[in-house]
């Protein structure tokens, strides 16, 4: 049994695999980082394996502590992956970028895939056929398009998330989520359209805290799973123990 840890920009996610078997998912804070992975190592006492990938400010170091009790996996460059990296800046490109790549590459074999994850920043990863890795975009995520409105303006307010009742908002607040929302959404249609003017054949997997809010309203036909991070950190473990 292994315990994967995602420590995101905003939050930290975890699961307990099995195999493929995903038994429970955990969402926190850096600040329980601690009392939670001790609190799931309570729980689940088969748990021989701690795998980390970590864009966020927690280090290598905050999991050394569970180096007697566990066998710590923190993803980083140096370890095996299924896809030939491209990137002109491979040691810059994020690790959750690279174990999403590495989870469309092994879930999705053969065939061109795009892998979007709208998360605190939103992720385009393009992986062909080949497994060649190729690169993407990154952009501000939604919840960092509302902050930035108000942190970088004098009259804007900090609005949460919500859906435009039109693409003319008719107020403050109507106009904020329409900018927000819909320029979201056209922007992402539009990267796919550019995609789809390149290569005719691709798979398209949304993924990240935004997934189920954006899911419905794009055009285009996506795989939508908010967990596909936390799973591709399960099938990028598993490729590390055949490929070490
Ligand atoms: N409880 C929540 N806390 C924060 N963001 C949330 C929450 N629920 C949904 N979201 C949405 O998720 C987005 C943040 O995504 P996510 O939680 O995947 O970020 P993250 O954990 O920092 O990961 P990453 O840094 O990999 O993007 C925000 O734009 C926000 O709208
Ligand atoms: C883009 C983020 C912040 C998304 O989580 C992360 O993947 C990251 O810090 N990347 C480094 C830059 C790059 O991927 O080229
Ligand atoms: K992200």
């Amino acid at each position: 049994m292994i315990l994967v840890v995602d420590v995101g920009n905003t939050r930290i996610k975890g699961a307990v695999f099995e195999d493929a078997i995903l038994f429970e998912i955990f969402v926190f804070s850096k600040m329980e980082l601690q009392k939670n992975i001790e609190n799931i190592l309570k729980k689940f006492e088969k748990i021989t394996d701690l795998v980390v990938s970590s864009v966020g400010d927690v280090e290598k170091q905050s999991f050394s502590a569970y180096n007697k009790v566990l066998n710590v996996h923190f993803l980083s460059h140096e370890d095996p992956f299924p896809f030939y990296n491209c990137y002109a800046t491979p040691k810059t490109l994020g690790i959750d970028r690279m174990v999403l790549a590495a989870g469309a590459t092994l879930e999705f074999p053969n065939q061109n895939r795009l892998v979007i994850d709208a998360g605190t920043c939103v992720t385009y990863d393009f992986i062909d056929q080949e497994n060649n890795y190729l690169g993407g975009a990154i952009a501000p995520g939604l919840r960092l398009r509302y902050e930035a409105l108000h942190n970088f303006t004098a009259k804007l307010p900090l609005l949460s998330l919500e859906s435009p009742k039109d693409f003319i908002g008719t107020s403050t607040s109507e106009s904020i989520h329409s900018g927000v929302v819909n320029g979201f959404v056209y922007e992402i249609d539009g990267f796919i359209d550019e995609y789809k003017a390149r290569y005719s054949n691709f798979i398209i997997i949304l993924t990240g805290g935004d997934t189920d809010f954006l899911a419905k309203r794009l055009k285009n036909t996506i795989f939508a799973n908010s967990n596909f991070l936390l799973e591709s950190l399960n099938q990028t473990f598993q490729y590390k123990i055949k490929n070490d």
